[in-house]
């Protein structure tokens, strides 16, 4: 989505929400500073580190034009049972087949099954350690700022390796909008992006309920989102829904089988 269409989406969730686009701005212009500093990598680079850190492990040269199907994987509370049907068809760690985002949250799930995410889609407010962790085994992050994580973002990205950037509000510099809102959905955006034809979704169940994936504060393995999780699971899975309607991609949702 380009950022003109992309500008109208955020207006209207901006006004929806409360949100300030001056705070969005001021917490990117501190990530942009501080990859600047401590360095980022482009899209270009990703696109090459994804062939070339697969060739490191899997002794396999993915040439960049087979890089064609992503499984997104959300925090939804059908996460498990998604991975356990995924794992049960074919062989998740085989590089010729997709490229595996975890939005935020989902890459706990994931790490349980012994499964390290290629690219993590998060605004850090999943379980810090173990996005950390999978950082350092081999995920690239695609790290993003809004008005509501400049604290986390000021603490951890000197932390994190292997970082894109990206902005809700205009992009500029070190940082990218390749459109979207919730890491989920933004990480079907980053698929887009990347020239995705076909597009699988695990974890994405949008509806009233978050996992602990989603909320690792709750006791049991799900619990009721408050409201205005709820609102952002609605814009989630239109902004999903624009993707099916004017990008010629193959999505498949496992969560709504
Ligand atoms: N039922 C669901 N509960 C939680 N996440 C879901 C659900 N369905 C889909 N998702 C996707 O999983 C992603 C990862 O979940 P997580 O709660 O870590 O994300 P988030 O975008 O940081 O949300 P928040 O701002 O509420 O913390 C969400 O962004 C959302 O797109
Ligand atoms: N300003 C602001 N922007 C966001 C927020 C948020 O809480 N505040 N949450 C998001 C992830 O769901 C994405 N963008
Ligand atoms: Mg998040």
């Amino acid at each position: 989505m380009n950022f003109e269409e992309w500008d109208k989406w955020y207006e209207e969730i901006l006004k929806d929400f409360g949100f300030s686009r001056e705070d969005d701005e001021r917490t990117a212009s501190v990530l942009n500073k501080l990859l600047g500093n401590y360095g980022s990598i482009d899209i270009e680079d990703l696109v090459n580190n994804l062939h070339h850190e697969n060739a490191a492990i899997h002794n396999f040269k993915r040439d960049k034009s087979t890089i064609k199907s992503f499984m997104v994987f959300g925090a939804g509370p059908s996460l498990k049972k998604d991975i356990n049907y995924i794992k049960s068809r074919c062989n998740i760690e085989d590089p010729e087949d997709y490229i595996i985002i975890a939005a935020d949250g989902a890459t706990t799930g994931l790490l349980e099954e012994k499964i390290v995410p290629d690219i993590i889609v998060t605004d850090l407010d999943g379980k810090i350690e173990d996005l950390m962790l999978a950082n350092d085994l081999r995920s690239f992050f695609v790290l993003h700022a809004h008005g509501n994580n400049f604290d986390q973002i000021l603490k951890y990205t000197e932390k994190i390796h292997k970082v894109l950037g990206t902005t809700q509000s205009k992009p500029f510099s070190n940082l990218y909008n390749f459109g979207g809102f919730t890491d989920g959905d933004r990480a079907v955006f980053l698929a887009v992006a990347l020239n995705a034809k076909k597009i699988v979704l695990a974890g994405m169940d949008f509806g009233k309920i978050v996992s602990k994936y989603s909320r690792p504060d709750i006791k049991d393995e799900a619990a009721l989102a408050d409201e205005t999780k709820q609102k952002k699971l609605q814009y989630a899975e239109k902004l999903i829904d624009w993707v099916k309607e004017n990008k010629n991609i193959e999505i498949i949702n496992l969560s709504k089988q």
